[in-house]
């Protein structure tokens, strides 16, 4: 959806060739790989977005950045904190641009959401909280304890990367959290308080099993902003006063909800390349880091390890 000129899709790759090549022919993609290690050793290949399934990111992550890849990685970047670090670590020691794909943060809606905290409309902050719940059993990887389903890493990311928009990335002082468990050992639904430093109040809900409905809010000593959608918001409310930001009309099919606002993200990285950066400082490496801690944090909290906690 963005000019050729600037964005271009060389290749895709899957563990099984056809299904690149069905994917690569449906999409006019002049190379399909069967297999991430080739894909990552096309000289083509320039910035590697990686969609697997979260705990297939590390490796195809690290693996990118080897071969000298700039590197997108969907959220959450890692299943947790000894992962996104490891990740981290790789891209600074190799000088090497890496995001998480949190694209909620490069919507129109979240941008003016930034501003107006910026100038202080809704006054003194004192309270923000975020929820994402979606009836998800449709999505194997969603119950899949193996593959580190659950509400918490999925949707809890979106609600967690709100609040820390809202609080200037400040690490919170104290973090509480109830969960109700899946019989598949994920987590199901997840209600979590944080208390960040002057006494101001977070607080989230995410869920697998409940159609929630999945605003976020801040409220301040002069009013209060609120977008719909935490995750992909497209109108922001502030004081009463309703804006809309309408998603680029792209007349295509997507899988996931304003799927064209990806391209939002997929500027930003351009932009960041082009600039020279290793980092984007609208989803800092910091800051992945900081999320994945606080979902851990939540995590023990309410008993759910995956495998990849060993
Ligand atoms: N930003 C957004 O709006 C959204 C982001 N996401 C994120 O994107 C990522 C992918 O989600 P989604 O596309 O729904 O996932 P899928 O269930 O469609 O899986 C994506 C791919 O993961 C690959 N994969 C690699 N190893 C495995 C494995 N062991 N088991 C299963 N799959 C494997 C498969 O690729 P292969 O072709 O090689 O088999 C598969 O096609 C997740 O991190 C999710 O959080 C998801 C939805 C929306
Ligand atoms: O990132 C997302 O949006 C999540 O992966 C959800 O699973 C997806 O949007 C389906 O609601």
């Amino acid at each position: 959806s963005l000019p050729p000129s600037e964005h271009q899709v060389v290749a895709v790759a899957a563990r099984d060739l056809n299904r690149a090549k069905e994917f690569a022919q449906k999409y006019n993609i002049p190379k399909a790989y069967g297999s991430y290690e080739e894909l990552a050793k096309d000289p083509n290949v320039e910035v590697a977005y990686v969609g697997t399934q979260h705990p297939q990111h590390k490796a195809v992550v690290l693996l990118c950045l080897a071969a000298g890849k700039a590197v997108l990685c969907e959220k959450p970047m890692g299943v947790n904190v000894a992962e996104v670090r490891e990740m981290v670590a790789e891209a600074r020691s190799r000088g090497i641009f890496l995001m998480e794909a949190i694209w909620s943060r490069f919507f129109p809606a979240m941008e003016a959401l930034r501003e107006v905290l910026a100038q202080g409309i809704v006054g003194d902050l004192r309270v923000a909280r975020a929820e994402f719940g979606s009836e998800l059993s449709h999505l194997p990887r969603s119950t899949d304890w193996s593959q580190a389903g659950g509400s918490l890493l999925d949707l809890g990311i979106y609600c967690v990367q709100f609040l820390s928009t809202v609080f200037g990335a400040q690490k919170p002082e104290k973090v509480s959290a109830m969960g109700r468990i899946h019989e598949t050992g994920v987590d199901d639904t997840v209600s979590v308080l944080l208390q960040y430093p002057g006494g101001v109040h977070g607080s989230f809900t995410c869920s697998i099993t409940s159609n929630l409905p999945n605003t976020a809010y801040v409220i301040g000593t002069k009013g209060m902003a609120q977008i719909c959608k935490t995750w992909c918001p497209t109108e922001l409310v502030v004081n009463g006063e309703r804006k809309e930001f309408p998603p680029p009309a792209l007349g295509k099919n997507y899988n996931f909800l304003n799927g064209s606002c990806m391209s939002y993200e997929a500027n930003h990285v351009r932009e960041c390349l082009r600039k020279g950066l290793k980092e984007s400082p609208v989803v800092p490496l910091a800051e992945s880091e900081l999320l994945a801690e606080i979902l851990e944090e939540v995590r023990k909290a309410i008993g759910v390890t995956f495998p990849q906690d060993k």
